[in-house]
Order: structure tokens, then C-alpha cells, then sequence
């Protein structure tokens, strides 16, 4: 635990997180008193499955390795929320705003929304999805609702990823006509290898990011900032765990689109592959980014153990 903090941030083009320690009772092993979690389809759990947009996976292959089956999670399994929680002690997962009783924003909440950016015209193009601006101003009456003392809110654990889609679904959007959408594959390597125009233009974002995380922890007391680079694995450890397939999706994917397909097929072992859909990682990928984070092997300048007890 650092000395007399509470936050953290995470993010992944932006990932930053912000923590806690525990303040009053907190359940048996749950390392902080709660865990809050805002951002975009990699941390989404749910949260559009109401809402009319096309970023929405309340269906198979989504879920496929959930005990509950898709819950609109964007990934095969756990996401790294998911995991986080399970490394944090807590009894259950964070369960999303949509549906989430009064009560639970004293225990923690996720906001998180598929399509999500931190500008509000990102992904128009999809449909309905929840800005940061929005999931801050959900958390706001969330919390005021439960009446959650600031001395307990100050001791939580945040987590953030956002900004892909800032990218992927506004700055790099191709002019959304059918046949334009046809040639987006061939220019942004078709879901298969790396878009290097992207990771180049999202490069100069998480630098910018890493110099802000270290000037808010030099400049704001009463919280910590810690930045989680989900770029930092590299092929030779990933094969180590029999992680192999690093170049194209699991699941079946149609030309022109990025999530996998209805009922689709998918790959037999997925605990060798990195990416589920063209954009989304696979529970092996998302436990071992949560591992790294929580024992600060791709955190700077703390580990995600340091801000829970
Ligand atoms: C890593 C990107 C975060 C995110 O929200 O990605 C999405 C990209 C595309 C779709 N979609 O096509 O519906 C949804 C989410």
C-alpha cells in the first residue's frame, strides 16, 4: 500500500488507475473497500446490452468460456475488470451500472461502455454508447444516491481504459459508405497482423499520458496515479505460456467488421491466442495483463498491489 494515498488510474491507449486501501469494515480478504471501473469495450461487462447500438456482444461466441454465458463482455471469458476484482479479494465480480442495485456503490460499480471514448461524437458511427463524460456523471448520482462517504470514496480503486475508440471509431474512421467500409480491411491489415498507422498515431497519446500520470502523482495529494501498458508483452514471453497465436482472431470474424460473428465459429484452443475478435483479447491474454498489472511488471510508477492492502 503506498503511504497515505488512495487512487489509481488505467489506460490502455489510456489505461490509468487510480486505488485504494480499506477504511472501515471491508468483506473478509477484499483488499480495498471498493473498486470502481469507467471505460470503453475492453472493460465493458454489460452496460450495452440495452442500448440500440452495434457495439453490443450479448450473444455466442461471446461468453463462451463465462459461467454465465454472454453477459456482454467483449471477450471469450473474464475481462481484466474481472480479474483485477478476483486479485483484489473481492466476493464478486463488479457488477454493471445498467441493472446494479442502490445499494452496490458501496461495494463498486463498472461503467464501462463498448464504443465509450473520451470525446463525446466517438462512435457515433455504432450507435448508442456511454462517454466518459456520461459514465462520470453516472458515478456522481451513483454514489450521492447511496449516500458513499468521500472518507470511504477515497480509498477505492479506479480503473480506466479508454481511447481507442477515439481512434479507431473517430480519428481513423473511414467515410462510412459500404463499399469504402470494403476497403478498410486491406488498409488497417484486414484483422490480420498489426494496423501500424494506428499504433504509431496512439503512441504519441500514451507518452503524452505516462508524462501526465507522473505530473498528477508530483502534483495532487491524497491519490495516486499509476499508468498500465497493455503494449508491454512481447512474443517470446506470451509463447512461454503457450500463448502462440498473435495474428489473427479466435472467433470468426466477417470481412469489414471487428467483432465476431453470431454463432460463428471459433478456435479450438483459445488459451493459445491473443486477440478474440479483431479488437479484443481473449481471458488468457486479459488474466495475464491483470497479473502483470496487479504485480506491477507493466505499471509505472506503481504496481496495482501497492494501492490495496
Ligand atoms: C479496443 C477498442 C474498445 C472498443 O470499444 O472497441 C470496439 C470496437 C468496435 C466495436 N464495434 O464494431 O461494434 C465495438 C467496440
Amino acid at each position: 500500500m503506498v503511504e497515505g494515498v488512495s487512487k489509481a488510474l488505467w489506460i490502455t491507449v489510456a489505461t490509468v488507475f487510480a486505488a485504494a486501501a480499506a477504511v472501515a469494515p471491508v468483506a473478509r480478504g477484499q483488499q480495498a473497500p471498493c473498486y470502481f471501473v469507467f471505460g470503453d469495450s475492453v472493460f465493458d461487462n454489460g452496460n450495452n446490452n440495452a442500448l440500440n447500438t452495434s457495439a453490443k456482444v450479448n450473444y455466442l461466441p461471446y461468453g463462451i468460456d463465462f459461467p454465465q454465458g454472454p453477459t456482454g463482455r467483449f471477450s471469450n471469458g473474464r475481462n481484466i475488470p474481472d480479474f483485477i476484482a478476483e486479485l483484489a479479494g473481492f466476493d464478486n465480480y463488479i457488477p454493471p451500472f445498467a441493472g446494479a442495485s442502490r445499494t452496490q456503490a458501496n461495494i463498486g460499480i463498472n461503467y464501462a461502455s463498448g464504443g465509450g471514448g473520451i470525446r463525446e461524437e466517438t462512435s457515433e458511427n455504432l450507435g448508442e454508447r456511454i462517454s466518459l463524460r456520461k459514465q462520470i456523471s453516472n458515478h456522481q448520482s451513483a454514489i450521492r444516491k447511496a449516500a458513499v462517504p468521500e472518507s470511504q470514496l477515497r480509498r477505492c480503486l479506479y480503473t480506466i481504459s479508454i481511447g481507442s475508440n477515439d481512434y479507431l471509431n473517430n480519428y481513423f474512421l473511414q467515410p462510412p459508405t459500404p463499399a469504402r467500409r470494403l476497403y478498410t480491411p486491406d488498409h488497417l491489415g484486414g484483422g490480420v497482423g498489426c494496423a501500424e498507422e494506428v499504433n504509431q498515431a496512439v503512441d504519441i497519446f500514451n507518452n503524452k499520458l505516462k508524462a501526465l500520470v507522473a505530473d498528477l502523482n508530483s502534483n495532487l495529494s491524497g491519490v495516486k496515479f499509476t499508468y498500465v501498458d497493455l503494449f508491454s508483452g512481447n512474443a517470446q514471453d506470451f509463447a512461454a505460456l503457450g500463448i502462440t497465436v498473435g495474428d489473427r482472431s479466435c472467433c470468426m470474424v466477417k470481412p469489414g467488421e471487428e467483432l465476431c460473428a453470431k454463432d460463428g465459429p471459433v478456435c479450438p484452443d483459445r488459451t493459445k491466442y491473443i486477440f478474440w475478435d479483431n479488437v479484443h483479447t481473449t481471458e488468457t491474454i486479459n488474466g495475464v495483463i491483470a497479473s502483470s498489472a496487479f504485480n506491477g511488471d507493466i505499471t509505472s510508477p506503481f504496481s496495482i498491489s501497492q494501492f490495496v492492502n
